[in-house]
């Protein structure tokens, strides 16, 4: 009880009293009151890690702010690229050149999954988030390696054949209590981050007549998620679309090519595109291409979403554009007003894509000085193997280097243009395009270090010969159209030559300012996993023969490594917890190279690896991949084989490779199935037990008797291939 004991008192009383009726003082007790509230909270008991309490504190706490604040820290790995520039540079340096020796395994996680695994692991004080093929969601708490919840979204596994390149997934956003996940077959899903229960879902599909899926990881910009979707094998249009993250509404769509010249243009940067196209290519009936199937930044300070747009449908732009034409808006970085997804600029990196030179590969934000002058630019690897360092603020052009071999230019002019070599887009004549269609960089993430000034860049060489299909029509499936019979539309016919170039694998450490290469590493084969760097002056990568290896940034010299039962394709994240420092990879063997190709006898399932200094886990017991020996003594008719080649590459190759001849990725290889399987393939062809993990079915699309083609050349190729008895 307060005593008021002198009239100084008193009046100090009702003062206070007084205030307190005004609104002004309402807002001093309230604040008295929240002091106290984060006082006791404090002192009481926080909730248990791990808990639905500290979930949901922890992710609900997630938004455009705290992603920036833990940009100063980078104690947690909140968005995909773990900060807004997508650097994926970690300013932690517990783990470091010094002890990253003594890295060892804390636990290992199985994600259950046999097929490609892209993402990278979000984590916000211990809480992971990380996907597996299928668009599966994982919540994982990190201090116990244990399982908090899964959500398949129960694509359904028949439509597995309707992406060119794996059922993948390369992650998810966190927000505001929220985990955003774009499924497969193109459902936009909002889960709650503590029970992984859905909150919202959106059917993102415009179109059901073109195959579309969803690969990429949403991004949330300025409270609205955006995502695009992947088709461009297939004759689809691209777009990009955003939904509020509260409630799943459309805010915006933004089409990045032209549509039906007949309808009205979408906004004023269709009506622009639309002049780069030659209708006599009635491009809208094969769709034009320039899916958004990953990277897609954003800029807060200038509001600005930066889209990066794929190839063109088909690949063959003497078939889609006859006339030619840049054909806007395919393979370029496209700058969008982040409020109302209205166009702001564009840089286009391969002017009329022929190649299926997509520029979707991810993009990093960094401000650097170039010629004395600090640049707010983007840095840029896309597949047609030249790096770009472009205004960010403009799109204005400032440099570009080819980082590999390439053959279908020679450079690029201050303009910005490439200076092209007239044979790579010969109408007749074949040609191995360098890079190949795999790209020289394809989705794997790269990363900058503001210390050492270097990119870190997954490089490679995949060699395919392009040679221009002949008589070519949207949806005709011709036999030796690559994967016609199940939805490609190319307009070339592939290894109609075979390719006389090598493959590579390679990362390279990259001086975007010099455009130089200031170190590299190669590998026993393509298609190596994304690049994590750290202020340890560390780079981490895994790679395609199933190894996680740390590198020192500055000179490349191995530091560190640790087997991973499968090859690995996804980027690593690092992050706090409760003082220490801990790196997690998922790993798991897939992806448009990984599905008919393999670096690794290594065949254990997607599992995410958590490692920290001195962790003492066991590795997992390795699972060797299994496989049967060539097949031998199918019965064939040698007039077969012909016809068989036709069909099979039409319907076969993309998945199976080719038989007896590649050793089959996260999908069998036909030379290695048994003599038995390939003797009743119609079996698994017609209805096959196979539908269920994606395999088309193909009554309707093959007789019997083309089965028969096809036995023959399988056997056919497997006997030509078998290395004589002694
Ligand atoms: O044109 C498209 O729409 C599209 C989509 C995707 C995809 O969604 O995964 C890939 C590609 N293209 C592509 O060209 C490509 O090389 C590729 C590799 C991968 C992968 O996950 O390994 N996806 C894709
Ligand atoms: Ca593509």
């Amino acid at each position: 009880m307060i005593r008021l004991a002198s009239p100084t008192a008193r009046r100090e009383f009702s003062r206070t009293a007084e205030t307190q009726r005004s609104p002004l003082g309402f807002l001093m007790i309230a604040s008295t009151i929240a002091t106290l509230a984060v006082v006791s909270a404090a002192s009481a008991q926080s909730p248990p890690k791990g808990s639905p309490e500290h979930i949901k504190a922890v992710t609900s706490a997630v938004d455009q702010n705290s992603i920036k604040a833990n940009a100063a820290t980078s104690n947690d790995w909140p968005t995909i690229g773990l900060d807004y520039g997508e650097t994926r540079f970690s300013k932690l340096n517990q783990i470091n050149t010094d002890n990253v020796k003594n890295l060892g395994l804390m636990w290992t996680y199985n994600l259950e999954s046999s097929r490609g695994v892209e993402a990278t692991p979000l984590v916000v004080d211990g809480i992971m988030y990380v996907t597996a093929s299928w668009s599966v969601v994982h919540a994982i708490d990190v201090r116990t390696g244990k399982r908090i919840w899964s959500f398949d979204p129960e694509v359904s596994r028949s439509i597995g054949y309707k992406g060119c390149c794996d059922v993948v997934n390369r992650g998810v956003a966190l927000h505001k209590g929220k985990v955003f996940v774009g499924a497969y077959d193109g459902r936009l899903i909002a889960l709650d981050a503590v029970t992984g229960k859905k909150v919202w879902e959106k059917d993102t599909l415009i179109d059901k007549e073109h195959s579309y899926t969803i690969t990429g990881a949403p991004r949330v910009v300025n409270g609205k998620v955006v995502i695009g979707n992947g088709g461009a094998e297939y004759g689809a249009r691209g777009y990009v679309t955003a939904y509020d993250a509260e409630t799943g509404n459309q805010a915006w769509r933004w089409f990045v090519v032209p549509g039906d010249p007949s309808k009205p243009y979408e906004d004023e940067s269709m009506e622009a595109a639309a002049k780069t196209w030659d209708p006599a290519g009635k491009y809208w009936v094969n769709g034009g291409g320039g899916t958004a199937w990953d990277t897609i930044t954003f800029d807060p300070d200038l509001n600005l979403v930066y889209i990066g747009t794929g190839n063109g449908s088909p690949w063959n732009r003497h078939l889609r554009s006859p006339a030619g034409g840049d054909n806007l808006y395919l393979a370029s970085i496209v700058a969008l007003n982040a409020d109302t997804g209205k166009y702001v600029w564009h840089y286009q990196e391969t002017p009329g894509d022929h190649w299926d030179y997509t520029s979707t590969q991810p993009m990093i934000l960094a401000d650097i000085n170039i010629d004395g002058a600090p640049r707010k630019v983007i840095l840029h690897a896309p597949k047609n193997g030249f790096f770009f360092v472009i205004d960010r603020t403009n799109g204005k052009f400032i440099s570009a280097k080819n980082f590999v071999d390439v053959n279908w230019a020679t450079g690029y002019d201050a303009n910005g243009r490439p200076i092209e070599v007239a044979a790579a887009r010969d109408p007749e004549k074949g040609m191995d395009a360098i890079p190949g269609p795999y790209g020289a960089h394809n989705w794997h993430p790269m990363s900058f270090n503001p210390m050492t000034g270097l990119v870190y860049l997954p490089a490679q060489g995949v060699p395919l010969n392009l040679t221009p299909q002949k008589g070519w029509k949207h949806n005709a499936n011709q036999p030796g159209e690559f994967g016609g019979n199940t939805g490609w539309n190319t307009g070339f016919v592939l290894n109609a030559t075979p390719p006389q170039n090598l493959p590579f694998g390679r990362l390279i450490a990259w001086d975007p300012v010099k455009q130089k290469e200031a170190w590299k590493q190669e590998y026993v084969a393509p298609w190596n996993g994304g690049t994590l760097t750290t202020a340890g002056n560390l780079v981490f990568q895994g790679t395609a023969d199933g190894r996680f290896i740390a590198y020192n940034a500055t000179t490349g010299d191995k530091l560190w490594e640790s087997p991973t039962g499968t090859g690995v394709v996804a980027a690593a994240s690092t992050y706090m917890l409760d003082g220490k420092q801990y790196v997690s990879i998922a790993v798991g063997w897939g992806g448009v190279f990984g599905i008919a190709a393999r670096a690794t006898e290594a065949d254990n399932p997607g599992t995410v690896y958590t490692f920290a200094i001195d962790g003492k886990a066991p590795l997992p017991p390795i699972t060797k991949y299994q496989m049967e020996n060539l097949v031998e003594g199918v019965k064939y008719d040698p007039a077969d084989v012909g016809p068989g080649t036709l069909l099979y590459v039409s319907s076969c190759v993309t998945c199976h490779g080719v038989p007896g001849v590649d050793k089959g990725g996260n999908v069998r290889n036909l030379g290695y199935v048994g003599a038995e399987t390939i003797a009743n393939l119609k079996n698994f062809v017609f209805k096959g037990p196979h539908v269920d993990k994606g395999m088309p079915d193909f009554t309707g699309k093959l007789s019997d008797d083309d089965v028969v083609k096809i036995i023959a050349f399988i056997q056919g190729t497997a006997d030509a291939v078998r290395p004589p008895k002694k």
